[in-house]
């Protein structure tokens, strides 16, 4: 679709000097089991509470599924395409659903990517990269499987898969059942086809925004050079070993690295010279880093030992302004005429916070994949660097000093847009810790009533949504009744991922005129919705390309 340019005056809506506010409460959802898993439910939530109360000024909006370009509705949302959505105001096929059509027609076997590495299937070895579930956040099995019976059928003589376990995505445990359906699958390729390395993804190779490159350089160490602390000589037993730990069982998230070795204990899968090596996730975020250290010749973020040279390529491309990886096999989604870009064209100052681990998601996905500025000079981005622990350890996470630096920015008068996101209610939610959720739930909400104070004071206009589900349940449950899972112990069974829950939608501010309220003839408006929304009261017209505005 042919998108608009420039943004134009809205009708009614006049521009103000004063500040808008677009605040995000990463994996904040508005869940409809109201028990005490649900953390925000049983958190101290006043601030977020009152807003309900407000007539035509609070709504729930679709964040997961086809309304965010997800391939099905049983598809939960995430950080990826969430924030691709609240940044560009379109439903734009996402990743996940692009591989789907790629493998399904047949075209992802006729593209260029496909045909580099296929030079390396007769004498050299194929690896494969990745988050191995059926999260469908990162990545498929099912899609692994697809090029993998691709390479096999193109005459791929070796095939090594490097696993990363998930345990977030899906339930923890669930790592022991993908690894043995993938040995089916590999011993049903017909060639010799192994797992060669793996570890938890919060622990080994899937670090994002260089939260912290020791991730990475253990992944490296594994599926490269073929060195770990852990060696097994079977893939089942490394992950059934490592989860119960020493002393102290591990998750699937976060297992140690390890490396699968013939009798002799020799590596059965280091990437050499001339090997092909896919990175599997469709999802950008944590494939960036180890995508630099299998492409970048000059590289310092760790030392690499060895580089061999390799046919390299993502499953798409993850950053469309680094043009990285060079080379990957399903096109990624091209997302045009964003807000970010509209903003700037219109001389719009922005200003955009979060601490590290969602630092990209309001910059990066925002701009649609994109990891520079539209106009620099015009654009203000910080990082308050994020913790490097489990989060129910800590939290409170970064949220004070995010609360801190959103105020001063809106006291500054420098910025007529400030962007915020708080990453607790997501990040803690991933801990499965529900007690942990719940302090941290309560804390973003005294940080939300900060901010939107702040603008009150200031006469601004503000707008305060989120992203996906999480915190809004912590607990398995039953399929056809919804209740709560226990384990033999009576201990209840955490639910580590995002949910399907719709996402609230509030806005308000002395600024904002006194008739402005939510229209009632879009019950199934969806996170794309909101950004004409906030350029709405940013004082501009909703742009032709983009999903209409709720007010
Ligand atoms: O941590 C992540 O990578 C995902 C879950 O897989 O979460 P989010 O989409 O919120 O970033
Ligand atoms: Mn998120
Ligand atoms: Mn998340």
């Amino acid at each position: 679709m042919p998108v608009d340019a420039q943004l134009k005056p809205h009708e009614t809506i006049p521009k103000t000097d004063k500040p808008v506010l677009v605040c995000i409460l990463d994996g904040w959802g508005e869940n409809e089991n109201k028990d005490k898993f649900n953390a925000i439910h049983s958190a101290e939530t006043p601030v977020t509470d009152a807003l309900k109360e407000v007539p035509g000024r609070w709504r729930t909006v679709r964040a997961h599924g086809t309304a965010v370009g997800l391939p099905s509705d049983a598809d939960m949302g995430n950080s990826e395409v969430g924030h691709n959505a609240l940044g560009s105001g379109q439903v734009i096929d996402q990743g996940a659903r692009l591989v789907d059509i790629a493998l399904e027609d047949g075209s992802a076997f006729e593209l260029d990517g496909w045909k580099y590495i296929s030079e390396s299937f007769s004498d050299n070895t194929v690896h494969f990269i990745g988050l191995l579930s059926d999260g469908g956040v990162h990545s498929r099995i099912d899609q692994l499987v697809g090029f993998m019976k691709g390479a096999a059928n193109d005459g791929a003589k070796r095939i090594r898969v490097h696993i990363l376990t998930d345990g977030r995505d899906v339930p923890d445990g669930t790592s022991i059942k993908f690894v043995e359906q993938l040995e089916k699958d590999l011993a049903e390729l017909g060639c010799d086809a192994k797992i060669a390395s793996g570890g938890g993804r919060m622990h080994v190779t899937m670090d994002r925004y260089e939260a912290d490159w020791k991730i990475v350089e253990r992944g490296w160490q594994a599926h490269v050079l073929g060195e770990a602390p852990h060696k097994f000589t079977s893939a089942l037993e490394a992950v059934k070993k490592l989860r119960e730990g020493d002393g102290k069982a591990v998750t699937d998230q976060w297992l140690p690295p390890f490396v699968v070795t013939d009798e002799d204990g020799k590596a059965v899968g280091t990437i050499e010279d001339g090997d092909a090596v896919v990175l599997f996730n469709f999802r950008a975020d944590r494939m960036v880093e180890i995508s630099k250290a299998f492409e970048y010749e000059e590289f310092n973020a760790f030392d690499r030992k060895r580089f061999p040279k390799t046919r390299f390529v993502g499953m798409m491309q993850y950053d469309g302004d680094l043009k990285l990886p060079a080379r990957f096999l399903v096109p990624p989604p091209a997302i045009s005429g964003v807000s970010g870009e509209l903003l700037a064209n219109a001389g719009v100052s922005t200003f955009a916070c979060s601490e590290t681990q969602k630092f990209g998601h309001v910059t990066f996905f925002w701009n649609g994949n994109r990891s520079g500025y539209f106009k620099e000079a015009l654009e203000t981005y910080v990082e308050i660097p994020s913790d490097a622990v489990p989060f129910n350890e800590a939290p409170d996470m970064k949220a004070r000093e995010i609360t801190e630096a959103g105020k001063e920015a809106l006291l500054s008068g420098k910025y007529q847009m400030v962007r915020i996101n708080f990453a607790n209610p997501d990040m803690v939610g991933h801990t499965g810790d529900l007690e942990a959720c719940v302090g941290a739930c309560s804390l973003v909400d005294k940080c939300v009533k900060e901010l939107l104070d702040t603008v009150e004071a200031l006469g601004g206009r503000w707008l305060l949504t989120a992203d996906h589900g999480n915190a809004d349940d912590m607990v398995q449950r039953a399929k056809k009744t919804n209740a709560p899972l226990f384990a033999e112990d009576g201990s209840p069974l955490p639910l580590t991922s995002h949910t399907l829950a719709p996402v609230p939608v509030a806005i308000g501010g002395p600024g904002l005129p006194e008739g402005i309220k939510f229209r009632d003839d879009l019950p199934n408006a969806g996170l794309a919705n909101i950004t004409a929304t906030y350029l709405n009261l940013l004082g501009f017209a909703t742009p032709s390309h983009m999903e209409p505005s709720l007010i």
